[in-house]
């Protein structure tokens, strides 16, 4: 197909997407308007019918001929909600008939049966700013000119569309669509020595092609434009990615409600993708009655920022946001604790603070307190305080353990007092008494819990006891870990929520592909971990390489970092920009001087004219992504178990460019190979 063809089908399927889209809009106004009609003549508030959904086109699936299942039709469209006219029908992506969109491999077709008929192709499509722009045919029968030559709606023509460049603007080419480049192959950068003024760019050096290799996991779908769709820019928030979902992918989102996943992956694997389209779909209207989630989804993430994120993607894939809750685990923590909202993570001083040995310890408080009630009632939190500092005088049948005995005569005296502290290392064990103590558990039918790797023992105990109906989907990587106060592996996890498999394992599934980060950028970040862990394939090989620049003199760190991010933000235009700092604060002061203004409505977002940056303590970009990053002192980034997790994720976030600034010696793992 030419590329005045491509321009063609563009602008008519993107003409069908509209009218896709005010039919739903319609749709909700029409219903809106005879609840209120019937709600008339009450003094009854009229109660609002679900927010519309966007109506988007995912694709459009071609058959080998008509079939009488579908009104004699010989194709469908996949998308958003369910819609049906006299000239196309549109399925709900989460709908059955819907899943040969996502396994469109030519191998597979003797599989590929849509009720009797085989598929002969599928047809994928890209949005960019919300308008259809792009589109990826896949033949699984013979290939033809077109998959679908008949136009079915006449529709007037949209204005021909223009794709916005990737931001490297270099077209990606790859040999072939299994040929990608592991990461863990020998390292493309070059971190500049310790001299001053050296920088290692794009500028300086070409991108280092690497040898192809096989990649791991199922072939790609819909290649090109998943390639064309990961090199655009980034929004602050993450959309749905729906049309370009791998098979691996897909498979994990559409698991039984009940079914308890583990999915392990490096950084940009897509794990926060799959806990969004998972929650959309265990609360699809098709579900079989014995799958149907009777209360509400749980999504919980590590901070508030996270919660921002992946809000946006929620609400375009899911319309009643009654059906879900998500979260933060500060969030979550501090409401069972009666604490103030603080955002803060948890910081522990000892193992102690968060032990499992801990939760045991308020279990027995908590039986104890409950048979010396009177009517064997729920005790209350302070009661239940009282019985644990009271096991220093009545101690456990088999003894309390002299660490325990200390660790117990450390606590405050009363619960009242525990809670005025407001330290964030008591946290687990205030919200662990707090569910022991709660009268209404939550119930939720399922529940999903992302970057997993940080909660700590005592947090899992909470989550286990919130009252989950169905399964769990836990995602997490093990080497972000942030503290050795957490759990190290994953069976622990499946122990602690008995969700083993039938062999007694983790049911741990790894995803190796990267999504989000160039191969220049994992390979330097992989440098922080073990070799044996250095296992990432970058889907995105066109990159260039980190710029590691050494500034001489201390005073003017913060400075050269504020240059490199104003550089970075011309250089990705519509995209994201952020820095990552342990001095948060020194920085502000310095983006204040060079005439950035803190905008009203984010305390972490800058502006100055029309360029806008992040500026993160490194907690605070746990889960996030930008197209450019600036680090500050990797030096600086504290260390766990002689592990740089910290440092791991800051350098992570990035997409396509990554710029790290130093003036101290950079950690051991980052020097040149
Ligand atoms: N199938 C896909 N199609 C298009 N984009 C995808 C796909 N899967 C993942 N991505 C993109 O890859 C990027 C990384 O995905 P995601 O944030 O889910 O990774 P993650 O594993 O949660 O990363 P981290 O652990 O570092 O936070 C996102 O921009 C996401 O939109």
């Amino acid at each position: 197909m030419n590329e005045q063809e491509r321009s063609r089908v563009v602008a008519d399927e993107a003409a069908t997407e509209r009218d896709y889209s005010k039919a739903l809009e319609q749709k909700t106004k029409e219903a809106q308007r005879l609840v209120n009609e019937s709600l008339n003549n009450t003094w009854t508030t009229a109660p609002s019918v679900e927010s519309p959904m966007n109506g988007e086109l995912v694709g459009r699936v071609a058959l080998d001929s008509p079939s009488e299942d579908i009104d004699g039709a010989s194709e469908f469209y996949v998308g958003t909600a369910k819609h049906e006219t006299a000239d196309y029908q549109v399925f709900n992506w989460t709908a059955s008939i819907a899943a040969c969109t996502f396994y469109g491999q030519p191998a597979d077709r003797e599989n590929l049966q849509v009720m009797s008929e085989l598929v002969a192709g599928v047809r994928v499509f890209g949005h960019r700013n919300g308008e259809l722009s792009d589109f990826e045919d896949a033949f699984l029968g013979a290939e033809t000119d077109d998959l679908f030559p008949k136009r079915v709606l006449q529709i007037p023509r949209a204005p021909g569309f223009a794709s916005r460049p990737p931001i490297a603007s270099t077209p990606v080419d790859f040999a072939t669509q299994d040929d990608i480049t592991p990461s863990s192959s020998k390292s493309p950068v070059e971190v500049a020595p310790e001299t001053p003024d050296t920088l290692h760019g794009e500028d300086s050096q070409p991108p280092t092609v690497l040898p192809p290799t096989k990649m791991p996991g199922p072939a790609l779908r819909a290649p090109g434009l998943l390639r064309r769709e990961l090199a655009a820019p980034k929004k602050a928030a993450m959309s749905a990615v729906l049309a370009t979902l791998q098979v691996d992918q897909y498979e994990a989102i559409t698991k039984n409600g009940t079914t308890s996943q583990i999915l392990q992956g490096h950084p940009g694997t897509g794990k926060t993708i799959i806990a969004a389209h998972r929650a959309a779909y265990l609360l699809r209207d098709e579900a079989p009655d014995d799958e149907r989630i009777r209360s509400h989804v749980l999504v919980i993430g590590p901070t508030n920022e996270y919660v921002d994120h992946i809000r946006t993607a929620l609400s375009g894939l899911i319309d009643d946001d009654r059906r879900y809750e998500v979260t933060s685990i500060p969030t979550l923590l501090e409401q069972l604790s009666e604490l103030p909202p603080s955002t803060v993570p948890t910081q522990t001083l000892t193992y102690q603070d968060v032990d499992l040995e801990l939760a045991k310890l308020v279990d027995l408080a908590y039986s104890r307190s409950r048979s010396n009630s009177e009517l064997g009632e729920r005790p209350d939190r302070a009661t239940i305080y009282a019985e644990l500092v009271w096991l220093l005088q009545d101690p456990p049948d088999d003894g309390l353990n002299p660490e325990w005995v200390t660790y117990l005569r450390s606590l405050p005296g009363t619960y009242d007092e525990l809670q005025r502290q407001k330290t964030f290392r008591h946290r687990g064990l205030l919200a662990y008494i707090g569910i022991r103590a709660e009268r209404q558990p939550r119930y939720p039918g399922h529940i999903i819990i992302d970057e997993a790797q940080d909660l700590h023992p005592i947090e899992w105990e909470v989550l286990g006891r919130l009252g989950n109906s169905g399964g769990w989907t836990i995602l997490g990587d093990l080497n972000q870990r942030r503290t050795d106060h957490t759990f190290s592996s994953w069976d622990r996890v499946a122990t602690l929520l008995a969700i083993e498999d039938e062999n007694g394992h983790a049911p741990v599934q790894n995803l190796q592909r990267g999504y989000r980060s160039t191969a220049q950028i994992i390979h330097f970040a992989n440098q922080l971990l073990p070799r044996e862990d250095r296992i990432l394939y970058s889907l995105q090989q066109d990159g260039e390489r980190p710029t590691v620049t050494r500034i001489p003199a201390a005073g003017e760190l913060i400075g050269a970092a504020i240059g490199a991010a104003e550089d970075l933000c011309a250089r990705v235009g519509e995209g994201s920009v952020a820095v990552i700092t342990t001095d948060a604060l020194a920085f502000s002061r310095a983006l204040q001087k060079r005439g950035w203004l803190l905008d009203n409505a984010d305390t972490y977002v800058w502006r100055k004219g029309d360029r806008r940056l992040r500026l993160l303590p490194p907690e605070r970009a746990r889960g996030l992504e930008f197209d450019g990053v600036v680090v500050v002192e990797p030096a600086d980034f504290p260390e766990n178990a002689g592990r740089l997790g910290v440092l791991y994720t800051a350098l992570t976030r990035a997409n396509r460019l990554l710029t790290v600034i130093y003036h101290r010696a950079l950690p051991k793992g980052l020097k040149a190979r």
